[in-house]
Protein backbone atom coordinates (compact mmCIF):
# COMPACT_ATOMS: atom_id res chain seq x y z
CA UNK A 1 0.00 0.00 0.00
CA UNK A 2 1.56 3.19 -0.90
CA UNK A 3 0.28 6.45 0.13
CA UNK A 4 1.28 10.48 -0.77
CA UNK A 5 2.08 12.40 2.27
CA UNK A 6 2.64 16.15 2.53
CA UNK A 7 2.49 18.40 5.16
CA UNK A 8 4.24 18.16 8.14
CA UNK A 9 2.53 14.27 9.19
CA UNK A 10 -0.11 12.12 8.89
CA UNK A 11 -1.26 9.40 11.06
CA UNK A 12 -1.89 6.04 8.59
CA UNK A 13 -2.50 2.68 9.68
CA UNK A 14 -0.56 3.31 12.80
CA UNK A 15 2.15 4.69 11.30
CA UNK A 16 3.20 8.12 11.65
CA UNK A 17 4.17 9.56 7.82
CA UNK A 18 6.38 12.25 7.72
CA UNK A 19 7.27 14.07 4.27
CA UNK A 20 9.16 17.59 3.80
CA UNK A 21 7.79 20.49 4.53
CA UNK A 22 4.24 21.40 3.35
CA UNK A 23 4.54 23.79 0.11
CA UNK A 24 2.43 26.29 -1.49
CA UNK A 25 -0.88 25.10 -2.75
CA UNK A 26 0.38 26.96 -6.30
CA UNK A 27 3.53 24.20 -6.40
CA UNK A 28 1.02 21.07 -6.49
CA UNK A 29 -0.39 22.40 -10.00
CA UNK A 30 1.96 20.36 -12.23
CA UNK A 31 5.56 21.93 -10.56
CA UNK A 32 7.84 20.09 -9.66
CA UNK A 33 7.14 18.95 -5.84
CA UNK A 34 9.39 17.36 -3.22
CA UNK A 35 6.86 14.52 -1.71
CA UNK A 36 7.89 11.51 0.53
CA UNK A 37 6.45 8.02 -1.05
CA UNK A 38 5.92 5.90 1.76
CA UNK A 39 5.36 2.61 2.04
CA UNK A 40 2.97 1.42 4.72
CA UNK A 41 4.73 -1.90 4.80
CA UNK A 42 8.48 -1.11 5.36
CA UNK A 43 7.62 0.37 8.99
CA UNK A 44 11.28 1.93 9.58
CA UNK A 45 11.92 2.77 5.75
CA UNK A 46 14.70 4.39 5.64
CA UNK A 47 13.77 5.95 1.89
CA UNK A 48 14.56 9.83 1.10
CA UNK A 49 12.42 12.03 -0.01
CA UNK A 50 12.53 12.08 -3.98
CA UNK A 51 11.48 14.47 -6.63
CA UNK A 52 8.90 13.87 -8.84
CA UNK A 53 6.15 15.68 -10.98
CA UNK A 54 2.95 15.19 -9.50
CA UNK A 55 0.26 15.69 -12.25
CA UNK A 56 -2.44 15.94 -10.22
CA UNK A 57 -5.93 15.40 -11.34
CA UNK A 58 -9.14 17.12 -10.02
CA UNK A 59 -9.70 14.27 -7.55
CA UNK A 60 -6.05 13.97 -6.67
CA UNK A 61 -5.74 17.56 -5.67
CA UNK A 62 -8.67 17.62 -3.54
CA UNK A 63 -6.89 14.71 -2.01
CA UNK A 64 -3.81 16.49 -1.74
CA UNK A 65 -5.45 19.85 0.15
CA UNK A 66 -7.17 17.40 2.48
CA UNK A 67 -3.84 16.18 3.45
CA UNK A 68 -2.27 19.46 3.66
CA UNK A 69 -5.00 20.70 6.51
CA UNK A 70 -4.79 17.32 8.02
CA UNK A 71 -1.40 17.49 8.49
CA UNK A 72 -0.59 20.71 9.10
CA UNK A 73 -0.56 21.01 13.08
CA UNK A 74 -0.32 16.95 13.96
CA UNK A 75 3.74 17.21 14.61
CA UNK A 76 6.86 19.24 14.11
CA UNK A 77 8.50 19.09 10.20
CA UNK A 78 10.86 16.56 10.05
CA UNK A 79 13.65 19.12 9.15
CA UNK A 80 13.29 20.50 12.25
CA UNK A 81 13.08 17.49 14.38
CA UNK A 82 15.48 15.21 12.68
CA UNK A 83 13.05 12.27 12.72
CA UNK A 84 13.60 10.80 8.68
CA UNK A 85 10.85 10.22 6.76
CA UNK A 86 8.92 7.68 8.70
CA UNK A 87 9.75 7.01 12.66
CA UNK A 88 7.48 5.24 15.11
CA UNK A 89 5.86 7.90 17.90
CA UNK A 90 7.94 6.08 19.91
CA UNK A 91 11.05 7.14 18.75
CA UNK A 92 10.30 11.08 17.91
CA UNK A 93 12.08 13.19 20.09
CA UNK A 94 10.13 14.73 22.80
CA UNK A 95 8.71 17.96 21.19
CA UNK A 96 10.40 20.13 24.31
CA UNK A 97 13.77 19.31 23.50
CA UNK A 98 16.21 22.30 23.18
CA UNK A 99 18.72 21.71 20.23
CA UNK A 100 22.15 23.50 20.74
CA UNK A 101 23.31 24.67 17.72
CA UNK A 102 26.42 27.31 16.97
CA UNK A 103 23.79 30.13 15.58
CA UNK A 104 22.17 29.54 18.25
CA UNK A 105 24.86 29.60 21.09
CA UNK A 106 26.44 32.80 19.14
CA UNK A 107 22.63 34.70 19.22
CA UNK A 108 22.37 33.77 22.66
CA UNK A 109 25.73 35.00 24.28
CA UNK A 110 25.38 38.27 21.45
CA UNK A 111 21.91 38.76 23.76
CA UNK A 112 23.26 37.74 26.88
CA UNK A 113 25.93 40.82 26.06
CA UNK A 114 24.24 43.06 24.38
CA UNK A 115 21.33 42.79 28.40
CA UNK A 116 24.72 43.41 30.14
CA UNK A 117 26.96 45.77 28.31
CA UNK A 118 26.95 49.40 29.98
CA UNK A 119 24.87 50.69 30.88
CA UNK A 120 22.67 47.10 31.68
CA UNK A 121 19.31 46.47 30.56
CA UNK A 122 19.02 43.76 32.40
CA UNK A 123 20.68 44.72 35.58
CA UNK A 124 18.71 48.28 35.13
CA UNK A 125 15.29 45.68 35.08
CA UNK A 126 15.95 43.84 38.06
CA UNK A 127 16.68 46.82 39.94
CA UNK A 128 13.78 48.58 38.83
CA UNK A 129 11.02 45.92 39.47
CA UNK A 130 12.98 44.10 42.47
CA UNK A 131 15.25 45.30 44.20
CA UNK A 132 13.56 48.98 43.59
CA UNK A 133 10.35 47.09 45.69
CA UNK A 134 12.35 45.32 48.31
CA UNK A 135 14.38 48.41 49.55
CA UNK A 136 11.18 50.06 49.94
CA UNK A 137 9.39 47.27 52.39
CA UNK A 138 12.94 47.20 54.56
CA UNK A 139 14.33 51.03 54.52
CA UNK A 140 13.49 52.97 57.11
CA UNK A 141 11.71 56.22 56.39
CA UNK A 142 11.38 59.20 58.03
CA UNK A 143 8.53 62.36 58.22
CA UNK A 144 9.63 66.44 58.89
CA UNK A 145 8.70 65.53 62.25
CA UNK A 146 11.70 63.21 62.81
CA UNK A 147 13.95 66.11 61.95
CA UNK A 148 15.80 68.96 63.99
CA UNK A 149 17.53 71.70 61.78
CA UNK A 150 20.67 72.73 62.61
CA UNK A 151 22.86 75.37 60.58
CA UNK A 152 23.03 76.15 57.20
CA UNK A 153 25.25 74.49 54.80
CA UNK A 154 25.00 75.86 51.94
CA UNK A 155 22.37 77.10 49.43
CA UNK A 156 21.93 76.41 45.60
CA UNK A 157 19.67 77.43 42.45
CA UNK A 158 17.29 74.50 43.60
CA UNK A 159 18.11 74.72 46.96
CA UNK A 160 19.24 74.52 50.76
CA UNK A 161 21.17 72.18 52.58
CA UNK A 162 21.33 72.16 56.09
CA UNK A 163 23.26 70.30 58.74
CA UNK A 164 20.68 68.43 61.05
CA UNK A 165 20.07 65.92 63.53
CA UNK A 166 17.49 62.97 64.01
CA UNK A 167 15.38 63.72 66.87
CA UNK A 168 14.86 59.71 67.45
CA UNK A 169 18.29 58.70 67.31
CA UNK A 170 19.98 54.94 68.47
CA UNK A 171 23.51 56.63 68.88
CA UNK A 172 24.75 60.20 68.79
CA UNK A 173 26.90 59.79 65.90
CA UNK A 174 23.74 57.75 63.69
CA UNK A 175 21.56 61.12 64.49
CA UNK A 176 24.13 63.51 62.52
CA UNK A 177 22.11 64.04 59.05
CA UNK A 178 22.49 66.48 56.35
CA UNK A 179 19.19 67.85 54.50
CA UNK A 180 18.47 69.45 51.53
CA UNK A 181 15.38 71.32 50.78
CA UNK A 182 15.21 71.33 47.24
CA UNK A 183 12.92 72.69 44.62
CA UNK A 184 11.56 70.12 41.71
CA UNK A 185 14.41 69.37 40.72
CA UNK A 186 15.18 67.20 43.81
CA UNK A 187 12.87 64.49 42.60
CA UNK A 188 15.65 63.67 39.87
CA UNK A 189 18.34 63.32 42.78
CA UNK A 190 16.29 61.67 45.13
CA UNK A 191 15.64 58.80 42.12
CA UNK A 192 19.72 59.10 41.17
CA UNK A 193 20.77 58.94 45.00
CA UNK A 194 18.34 55.54 45.35
CA UNK A 195 20.00 54.29 42.43
CA UNK A 196 23.63 54.84 43.28
CA UNK A 197 22.37 53.54 47.18
CA UNK A 198 21.50 50.13 45.31
CA UNK A 199 24.17 50.14 42.69
CA UNK A 200 27.57 51.17 44.27
CA UNK A 201 26.77 52.76 47.75
CA UNK A 202 30.59 53.43 48.43
CA UNK A 203 30.55 56.30 45.80
CA UNK A 204 28.46 58.75 46.85
CA UNK A 205 27.49 60.11 50.07
CA UNK A 206 25.35 57.46 51.94
CA UNK A 207 21.70 57.99 51.11
CA UNK A 208 19.53 57.88 54.01
CA UNK A 209 15.46 58.52 52.24
CA UNK A 210 13.87 61.13 50.30
CA UNK A 211 10.21 62.36 49.70
CA UNK A 212 7.65 65.28 48.83
CA UNK A 213 6.93 67.54 51.38
CA UNK A 214 3.71 69.68 50.15
CA UNK A 215 2.55 71.01 53.34
CA UNK A 216 4.67 74.18 53.51
CA UNK A 217 3.30 77.16 51.71
CA UNK A 218 6.07 77.11 49.30
CA UNK A 219 4.58 74.35 47.19
CA UNK A 220 6.25 71.85 46.23
CA UNK A 221 9.51 70.93 48.58
CA UNK A 222 11.47 67.64 48.32
CA UNK A 223 13.28 66.54 51.52
CA UNK A 224 16.46 64.31 50.91
CA UNK A 225 18.26 63.31 53.66
CA UNK A 226 21.74 61.53 53.57
CA UNK A 227 24.11 60.95 56.76
CA UNK A 228 26.23 63.55 57.58
CA UNK A 229 29.82 62.20 56.27
CA UNK A 230 32.14 64.90 57.06
CA UNK A 231 33.56 68.51 57.59
CA UNK A 232 35.50 68.90 54.46
CA UNK A 233 35.10 68.89 50.50
CA UNK A 234 38.20 68.16 48.39
CA UNK A 235 37.46 71.94 47.89
CA UNK A 236 38.00 73.27 51.28
CA UNK A 237 41.04 71.11 51.45
CA UNK A 238 42.82 72.04 48.06
CA UNK A 239 42.47 75.44 49.37
CA UNK A 240 45.04 74.41 52.31
CA UNK A 241 48.82 75.23 52.50
CA UNK A 242 49.51 72.13 53.53
CA UNK A 243 47.39 69.90 50.60
CA UNK A 244 48.16 67.66 50.01
CA UNK A 245 49.47 66.45 53.59
CA UNK A 246 46.26 67.45 55.15
CA UNK A 247 44.85 64.88 53.36
CA UNK A 248 47.32 62.08 54.46
CA UNK A 249 46.40 63.09 57.53
CA UNK A 250 42.88 62.22 57.54
CA UNK A 251 43.08 59.35 55.11
CA UNK A 252 45.58 57.75 58.01
CA UNK A 253 44.12 59.30 60.69
CA UNK A 254 47.80 60.57 62.14
CA UNK A 255 50.43 62.77 60.76
CA UNK A 256 53.42 60.83 59.19
CA UNK A 257 56.75 61.77 60.60
CA UNK A 258 58.76 61.33 57.03
CA UNK A 259 60.75 64.20 54.68
CA UNK A 260 58.04 65.85 52.32
CA UNK A 261 58.81 66.02 49.10
CA UNK A 262 57.63 65.46 45.81
CA UNK A 263 57.37 60.96 45.65
CA UNK A 264 55.14 61.59 48.98
CA UNK A 265 52.86 64.33 47.24
CA UNK A 266 52.73 62.01 44.09
CA UNK A 267 51.45 59.03 46.39
CA UNK A 268 49.02 61.47 48.02
CA UNK A 269 47.87 62.58 44.57
CA UNK A 270 47.89 58.92 43.55
CA UNK A 271 45.33 57.71 46.43
CA UNK A 272 42.60 60.68 46.02
CA UNK A 273 42.72 60.06 42.10
CA UNK A 274 42.10 56.36 42.87
CA UNK A 275 39.18 57.30 45.06
CA UNK A 276 37.70 59.67 42.72
CA UNK A 277 38.21 57.57 39.34
CA UNK A 278 36.99 54.28 41.42
CA UNK A 279 33.70 56.27 42.75
CA UNK A 280 33.04 57.64 39.39
CA UNK A 281 33.74 54.13 37.93
CA UNK A 282 30.94 53.22 40.27
CA UNK A 283 28.56 55.38 38.98
CA UNK A 284 29.35 55.24 34.82
CA UNK A 285 29.10 51.63 35.50
CA UNK A 286 25.03 51.64 36.36
CA UNK A 287 24.80 54.30 33.32
CA UNK A 288 24.86 56.97 35.81
CA UNK A 289 26.59 60.38 34.44
CA UNK A 290 27.17 63.15 36.97
CA UNK A 291 27.87 65.85 34.76
CA UNK A 292 28.54 68.13 38.04
CA UNK A 293 32.55 66.67 38.78
CA UNK A 294 34.55 69.24 40.96
CA UNK A 295 36.29 69.82 44.26
CA UNK A 296 33.33 71.32 45.85
CA UNK A 297 31.07 67.79 45.15
CA UNK A 298 33.69 65.60 46.49
CA UNK A 299 33.26 65.00 50.45
CA UNK A 300 35.90 63.17 52.78
CA UNK A 301 34.06 60.71 54.47
CA UNK A 302 35.43 60.95 57.77
CA UNK A 303 34.37 57.27 58.61
CA UNK A 304 35.34 55.17 55.70
CA UNK A 305 38.33 57.76 55.16
CA UNK A 306 37.39 57.88 51.65
CA UNK A 307 36.22 60.69 48.95
CA UNK A 308 32.93 60.65 48.00
CA UNK A 309 30.55 61.96 45.65
CA UNK A 310 27.88 64.23 46.38
CA UNK A 311 25.36 66.33 44.56
CA UNK A 312 23.06 64.26 41.69
CA UNK A 313 21.14 67.22 41.13
CA UNK A 314 22.70 67.31 37.76
CA UNK A 315 22.76 63.34 37.07
CA UNK A 316 21.81 61.63 33.89
CA UNK A 317 20.66 57.92 34.33
CA UNK A 318 21.33 56.94 30.55
CA UNK A 319 19.82 53.59 31.63
CA UNK A 320 16.01 54.69 31.68
CA UNK A 321 16.76 58.40 30.13
CA UNK A 322 16.61 60.20 32.70
CA UNK A 323 17.80 63.79 32.15
CA UNK A 324 18.78 62.59 29.08
CA UNK A 325 18.58 65.78 27.24
CA UNK A 326 20.76 65.95 24.47
CA UNK A 327 20.66 69.56 23.85
CA UNK A 328 20.97 70.63 28.03
CA UNK A 329 23.62 73.07 28.48
CA UNK A 330 25.64 72.37 31.23
CA UNK A 331 26.87 73.77 34.46
CA UNK A 332 29.87 74.58 35.76
CA UNK A 333 32.19 76.19 33.40
CA UNK A 334 35.35 75.44 35.07
CA UNK A 335 34.87 72.07 34.92
CA UNK A 336 32.75 71.17 32.04
CA UNK A 337 34.28 69.25 28.96
CA UNK A 338 34.50 70.86 25.55
CA UNK A 339 31.50 69.42 24.43
CA UNK A 340 29.14 70.51 27.06
CA UNK A 341 26.59 68.07 25.95
CA UNK A 342 27.09 64.42 27.57
CA UNK A 343 24.95 63.44 23.99
CA UNK A 344 26.00 64.40 20.59
CA UNK A 345 23.67 66.79 19.55
CA UNK A 346 22.51 64.57 16.37
CA UNK A 347 21.28 62.13 19.14
CA UNK A 348 17.21 62.47 19.26
CA UNK A 349 15.73 63.24 22.20
CA UNK A 350 14.92 60.43 24.85
CA UNK A 351 12.47 58.16 23.51
CA UNK A 352 10.10 56.64 26.35
CA UNK A 353 11.82 54.51 28.78
CA UNK A 354 11.39 50.96 27.84
CA UNK A 355 12.60 52.14 24.42
CA UNK A 356 15.19 54.14 26.18
CA UNK A 357 16.58 51.22 27.91
CA UNK A 358 16.75 48.61 24.96
CA UNK A 359 18.57 51.55 22.64
CA UNK A 360 20.91 52.38 26.41
CA UNK A 361 23.90 50.25 25.11
CA UNK A 362 24.03 51.32 21.67
CA UNK A 363 23.56 54.89 22.61
CA UNK A 364 26.24 54.65 25.24
CA UNK A 365 29.04 53.27 22.41
CA UNK A 366 27.92 56.18 20.59
CA UNK A 367 28.09 59.07 22.36
CA UNK A 368 30.61 57.75 25.70
CA UNK A 369 28.86 60.26 27.98
CA UNK A 370 30.98 59.04 31.05
CA UNK A 371 33.50 60.73 29.64
CA UNK A 372 32.50 63.74 30.01
CA UNK A 373 33.35 63.71 34.11
CA UNK A 374 36.35 62.51 33.07
CA UNK A 375 37.68 65.42 31.48
CA UNK A 376 36.47 67.01 34.94
CA UNK A 377 38.61 64.53 36.97
CA UNK A 378 41.39 65.72 35.00
CA UNK A 379 41.12 69.13 35.74
CA UNK A 380 40.91 67.90 39.45
CA UNK A 381 43.96 65.96 39.10
CA UNK A 382 46.14 69.23 37.25
CA UNK A 383 44.50 71.40 40.22
CA UNK A 384 46.46 69.18 42.50
CA UNK A 385 49.72 68.89 41.01
CA UNK A 386 49.37 72.97 40.31
CA UNK A 387 48.68 75.20 43.11
CA UNK A 388 48.55 78.09 41.03
CA UNK A 389 44.91 76.30 39.04
CA UNK A 390 43.42 76.01 42.43
CA UNK A 391 41.88 79.36 42.27
CA UNK A 392 38.79 80.10 40.08
CA UNK A 393 40.85 83.09 38.19
CA UNK A 394 43.74 80.39 37.76
CA UNK A 395 41.54 77.82 36.54
CA UNK A 396 39.67 80.28 34.08
CA UNK A 397 42.95 81.56 32.33
CA UNK A 398 43.98 78.07 32.39
CA UNK A 399 41.14 77.08 30.36
CA UNK A 400 41.81 79.94 27.98
CA UNK A 401 45.13 78.85 27.38
CA UNK A 402 44.14 75.16 26.69
CA UNK A 403 41.16 76.32 24.42
CA UNK A 404 43.74 78.75 22.28
CA UNK A 405 46.10 75.05 22.03
CA UNK A 406 42.86 73.24 20.99
CA UNK A 407 42.44 71.45 24.13
CA UNK A 408 46.24 69.81 23.53
CA UNK A 409 47.69 69.67 26.90
CA UNK A 410 51.49 68.75 25.54
CA UNK A 411 50.56 71.96 23.51
CA UNK A 412 50.07 73.98 26.69
CA UNK A 413 52.71 72.88 28.01
CA UNK A 414 55.08 74.05 25.42
CA UNK A 415 53.52 77.40 25.70
CA UNK A 416 53.88 77.56 29.49
CA UNK A 417 57.25 75.35 30.23
CA UNK A 418 59.99 77.86 29.06
CA UNK A 419 58.50 80.71 30.76
CA UNK A 420 57.09 78.76 33.98
CA UNK A 421 57.53 79.91 37.40
CA UNK A 422 59.10 77.35 40.04
CA UNK A 423 55.61 76.73 41.32
CA UNK A 424 54.89 74.92 37.50
CA UNK A 425 57.99 73.34 37.28
CA UNK A 426 57.23 71.74 40.22
CA UNK A 427 53.94 70.69 38.98
CA UNK A 428 55.65 69.23 35.69
CA UNK A 429 58.52 67.54 37.95
CA UNK A 430 55.50 65.50 40.00
CA UNK A 431 53.81 64.50 36.89
CA UNK A 432 56.65 63.40 35.33
CA UNK A 433 58.25 60.96 38.56
CA UNK A 434 58.13 57.17 37.15
CA UNK A 435 59.12 57.75 33.56
CA UNK A 436 56.25 60.57 32.83
CA UNK A 437 53.44 57.92 33.59
CA UNK A 438 51.69 60.55 35.36
CA UNK A 439 51.87 63.52 33.04
CA UNK A 440 50.45 59.79 30.55
CA UNK A 441 47.52 59.80 32.34
CA UNK A 442 46.95 63.48 32.39
CA UNK A 443 46.54 64.09 29.09
CA UNK A 444 44.60 60.71 28.50
CA UNK A 445 41.79 62.14 30.49
CA UNK A 446 41.80 65.68 29.37
CA UNK A 447 41.46 65.26 25.70
CA UNK A 448 38.95 67.70 23.37
CA UNK A 449 37.70 64.57 21.60
CA UNK A 450 35.60 62.47 24.57
CA UNK A 451 36.14 58.91 22.39
CA UNK A 452 39.96 59.45 22.78
CA UNK A 453 39.45 60.32 26.76
CA UNK A 454 40.24 57.09 28.99
CA UNK A 455 37.12 55.16 31.09
CA UNK A 456 37.39 55.45 34.76
CA UNK A 457 37.76 51.86 34.62
CA UNK A 458 41.08 52.29 32.00
CA UNK A 459 42.29 54.78 34.27
CA UNK A 460 42.29 52.93 37.31
CA UNK A 461 44.03 50.28 35.01
CA UNK A 462 46.74 52.53 33.94
CA UNK A 463 50.17 51.84 35.39
CA UNK A 464 49.89 55.17 37.28
CA UNK A 465 48.52 53.20 39.96
CA UNK A 466 51.21 50.48 39.99
CA UNK A 467 54.01 51.80 42.57
CA UNK A 468 56.64 50.44 40.27
CA UNK A 469 56.16 53.50 37.71
CA UNK A 470 56.54 53.01 34.15
CA UNK A 471 59.99 52.01 34.26
CA UNK A 472 59.48 48.64 36.51
CA UNK A 473 56.63 47.46 34.35
CA UNK A 474 56.36 43.90 33.98
CA UNK A 475 56.07 41.91 30.21
CA UNK A 476 52.19 41.94 31.18
CA UNK A 477 52.29 45.65 32.59
CA UNK A 478 53.94 46.93 29.53
CA UNK A 479 51.54 44.95 27.19
CA UNK A 480 48.41 46.47 29.29
CA UNK A 481 49.83 49.59 28.61
CA UNK A 482 50.39 49.17 25.26
CA UNK A 483 46.68 47.89 24.97
CA UNK A 484 45.61 51.28 26.12
CA UNK A 485 47.55 53.33 23.91
CA UNK A 486 45.76 51.28 21.14
CA UNK A 487 42.60 51.97 22.24
CA UNK A 488 43.30 55.77 22.69
CA UNK A 489 43.51 55.87 18.95
CA UNK A 490 40.23 57.93 17.22
CA UNK A 491 37.73 55.60 16.17
CA UNK A 492 35.55 58.86 16.22
CA UNK A 493 35.01 58.77 12.22
CA UNK A 494 33.69 55.31 13.01
CA UNK A 495 31.01 56.25 15.05
CA UNK A 496 30.35 59.57 12.97
CA UNK A 497 29.62 56.76 10.12
CA UNK A 498 27.30 54.95 12.25
CA UNK A 499 25.18 58.14 13.27
CA UNK A 500 24.81 59.53 9.61
CA UNK A 501 23.78 55.84 8.78
CA UNK A 502 21.20 55.91 11.94
CA UNK A 503 20.86 60.26 11.04
CA UNK A 504 20.45 59.23 6.91
CA UNK A 505 17.41 55.72 7.60
CA UNK A 506 15.31 58.29 10.22
CA UNK A 507 11.78 58.00 11.13
CA UNK A 508 8.99 59.02 9.25
CA UNK A 509 7.59 61.27 12.24
CA UNK A 510 11.35 62.67 13.13
CA UNK A 511 12.06 62.45 8.66
CA UNK A 512 15.59 62.12 9.38
CA UNK A 513 18.03 64.63 9.31
CA UNK A 514 18.40 67.35 6.63
CA UNK A 515 20.89 67.56 4.12
CA UNK A 516 22.74 70.58 6.00
CA UNK A 517 22.72 68.63 9.27
CA UNK A 518 24.34 65.94 7.55
CA UNK A 519 26.52 68.31 5.68
CA UNK A 520 27.81 69.20 8.98
CA UNK A 521 28.40 66.13 10.41
CA UNK A 522 30.66 65.56 7.44
CA UNK A 523 32.38 68.57 8.16
CA UNK A 524 32.27 69.62 4.56
CA UNK A 525 32.73 72.99 3.95
CA UNK A 526 29.47 74.39 2.01
CA UNK A 527 29.97 75.67 -1.45
CA UNK A 528 30.58 79.46 -1.76
CA UNK A 529 29.32 79.96 -4.79
CA UNK A 530 26.42 81.79 -4.64
CA UNK A 531 23.36 83.40 -6.97
CA UNK A 532 20.15 84.85 -6.44
CA UNK A 533 18.54 81.70 -7.01
CA UNK A 534 21.02 79.90 -4.65
CA UNK A 535 20.64 82.33 -2.43
CA UNK A 536 16.68 82.54 -2.03
CA UNK A 537 16.32 78.72 -2.20
CA UNK A 538 18.81 78.79 1.03
CA UNK A 539 16.89 81.21 2.64
CA UNK A 540 13.69 79.13 1.84
CA UNK A 541 15.52 76.49 3.29
CA UNK A 542 16.71 77.88 6.58
CA UNK A 543 13.31 79.05 7.24
CA UNK A 544 11.53 75.41 6.74
CA UNK A 545 14.78 74.20 9.24
CA UNK A 546 13.26 76.69 11.57
CA UNK A 547 10.08 76.21 11.54
CA UNK A 548 10.46 72.34 11.85
CA UNK A 549 13.18 73.19 15.02
CA UNK A 550 10.76 74.95 16.57
CA UNK A 551 7.96 72.44 16.32
CA UNK A 552 10.59 69.50 17.64
CA UNK A 553 11.39 71.43 20.45
CA UNK A 554 7.97 72.31 21.09
CA UNK A 555 7.09 68.79 21.20
CA UNK A 556 10.20 67.59 22.95
CA UNK A 557 9.49 70.35 25.77
CA UNK A 558 6.26 68.77 26.04
CA UNK A 559 7.27 64.77 26.00
CA UNK A 560 9.37 65.75 28.89
CA UNK A 561 7.34 66.83 30.71
CA UNK A 562 5.05 63.48 30.12
CA UNK A 563 7.97 61.93 30.66
CA UNK A 564 9.10 63.58 34.01
CA UNK A 565 6.00 61.66 35.18
CA UNK A 566 6.38 58.64 35.21
CA UNK A 567 9.33 58.29 37.60
CA UNK A 568 8.82 61.23 39.90
CA UNK A 569 5.65 58.86 41.25
CA UNK A 570 8.19 56.87 42.70
CA UNK A 571 9.05 59.18 45.40
CA UNK A 572 7.52 58.89 48.82
CA UNK A 573 4.62 61.45 49.91
CA UNK A 574 4.71 62.56 53.70
CA UNK A 575 1.34 62.21 54.53
N1 LIG B 1 26.51 63.93 53.08
C1 LIG B 1 27.09 65.07 53.41
N2 LIG B 1 27.87 65.12 54.48
C2 LIG B 1 28.47 66.28 54.86
N3 LIG B 1 28.31 67.43 54.20
C3 LIG B 1 27.55 67.45 53.12
C4 LIG B 1 26.89 66.27 52.64
N4 LIG B 1 26.19 66.59 51.56
C5 LIG B 1 26.39 67.90 51.35
N5 LIG B 1 27.21 68.42 52.26
C6 LIG B 1 27.65 69.82 52.37
O1 LIG B 1 26.64 70.66 51.86
C7 LIG B 1 27.14 71.46 50.79
C8 LIG B 1 26.10 71.65 49.72
O2 LIG B 1 25.72 70.38 49.21
P1 LIG B 1 25.27 70.17 47.70
O3 LIG B 1 26.41 70.50 46.81
O4 LIG B 1 24.69 68.83 47.58
O5 LIG B 1 24.13 71.26 47.61
P2 LIG B 1 23.72 72.23 46.42
O6 LIG B 1 22.50 72.96 46.85
O7 LIG B 1 23.64 71.47 45.18
O8 LIG B 1 24.93 73.21 46.39
P3 LIG B 1 25.60 73.85 45.12
O9 LIG B 1 24.48 74.35 44.27
O10 LIG B 1 26.44 74.93 45.71
O11 LIG B 1 26.40 72.75 44.46
C9 LIG B 1 28.37 70.76 50.32
O12 LIG B 1 29.31 71.62 49.78
C10 LIG B 1 28.89 70.06 51.56
O13 LIG B 1 29.71 70.94 52.28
Amino acid sequence: MAAVATGTGIGLGGVRLHSFNSRPLSLFLGKKLNLGILSADKKLSTSRTRNFVVLASGVEIFNLVHDVFLGVGVGLPCTVMECGDIIYRSTLPRSNEITVTVPGVILALGTLSYLWATPGVAPGFFDMFVLAFVERVFRPTYKKDDIVLGKKLGEGSFGVVYRASLAKKSSSKDGEIVLKKATEYGAVEIWMNERVRRACANSCADFMYGFLENSTKKGVEYWLIWKFEGEATLADLLQSKEFPYNVEAIILGEVQDLPKGLERENRIIQTIMRQLLFALDGLHSTGIVHRDVKPQNIIFSEDSRTFKIIDLGAAADLRVGINYIPKEFLLDPRYAAPEQYIMSTQTPSAPSAPVATALSPVLWQLNLPDRFDIYSAGLIFLQMAFPALRTDSGLIQFNRQLKRCDYDLNAWRKTVEPRASPEIRRGFELLDLDGGIGWELLTSMVRYKARQRISAKGALAHPYFDREGLLALSFMQNLRLQIFRATQQDYSEAAKWIIQLMAKSGTQKEGGFTEAQLQELREIEPKKKSSPQRNALASALRFQRKIIRTINESVDELNRRRKSLWWSRWIPREE
